[in-house]
């Protein structure tokens, strides 16, 4: 499966209303502490966005949300996959992405035979404390020699500059929130990120 080589993440269906009609064509809605009705709300609405802009979107931790919602991707860390149905998320033909950070952890993940395999953190994340030391780029090569065809998706500290050095070892897709969410301008951040992964299109 090919995945669009630019991962937008947000926290709310506000931000792909505002972002995804730029031309995003894969986005992540990530959202923490929110009552379920809001989280229906909120999936709902960035689903309406991302059919009209067909724009690939995958719901962050909420599998069982999703699939009442009939969205057709999930993410999971390896504690939310660790309690979930995988069975019942394949049932419901969802495509299912997985964090790693360790050996084990895409142990764990290759066994699931995910949609596409994460590494981060690459470099520092302000976003959210991590248990784990930035895992630099010599990593996102030795991780894709381990995962084959299936796609890895880099993350953590990316920003523009970051880009062609984390596709030069071998990602096949970039993720990022803070370097757009936290620009002075997200939307031109956003056409640069479109701009500077145009080449792994
Ligand atoms: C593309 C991508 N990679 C990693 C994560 C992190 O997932 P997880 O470890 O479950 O942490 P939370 O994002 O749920 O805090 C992700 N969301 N997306
Ligand atoms: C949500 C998330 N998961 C990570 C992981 O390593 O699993 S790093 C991360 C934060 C990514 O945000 P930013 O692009 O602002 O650094
Ligand atoms: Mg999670």
């Amino acid at each position: 499966m090919k995945l669009d080589p630019f991962y937008l993440i947000v926290d709310s269906a506000a931000w792909i209303e505002r972002l995804v009609p730029l031309g995003v064509k894969l986005v992540q809605l990530r959202i923490k502490d929110m009552d379920e009705a809001g989280l229906c709300r909120e999936i709902r609405a960035a689903k309406a966005v991302c059919e009209r802009h067909r724009c690939q979107l995958i719901v962050n931790d909420y599998w069982r949300l999703a699939i009442d919602e009939g969205c057709d991707f999930v993410h999971l860390g390896q504690e939310d996959l660790a309690e979930a149905d995988v069975k019942a998320i394949r049932h419901a033909g969802m495509k299912l992405g997985l964090s790693t950070h360790d050996d084990a952890e895409l142990d764990t993940a290759l066994a699931a035979a995910p949609d596409y395999v994460a590494l981060g953190p690459v470099y520092p994340t302000i976003l959210k404390a991590m248990k784990w030391a930035p895992q630099g780029l010599d990593r996102i090569a030795l991780w894709k020699r381990r995962v084959g065809a299936t796609p890895l998706v880099a993350i953590g500290g990316l920003n523009v500059d970051r880009i062609a050095g984390v596709f030069a070892q071998g990602a096949d897709v970039a993720a990022v929130v803070t370097d757009i969410t936290l620009n002075a301008d997200p939307e031109a951040r956003t056409r640069e990120w479109l701009a500077a992964t145009a080449q792994w299109r």
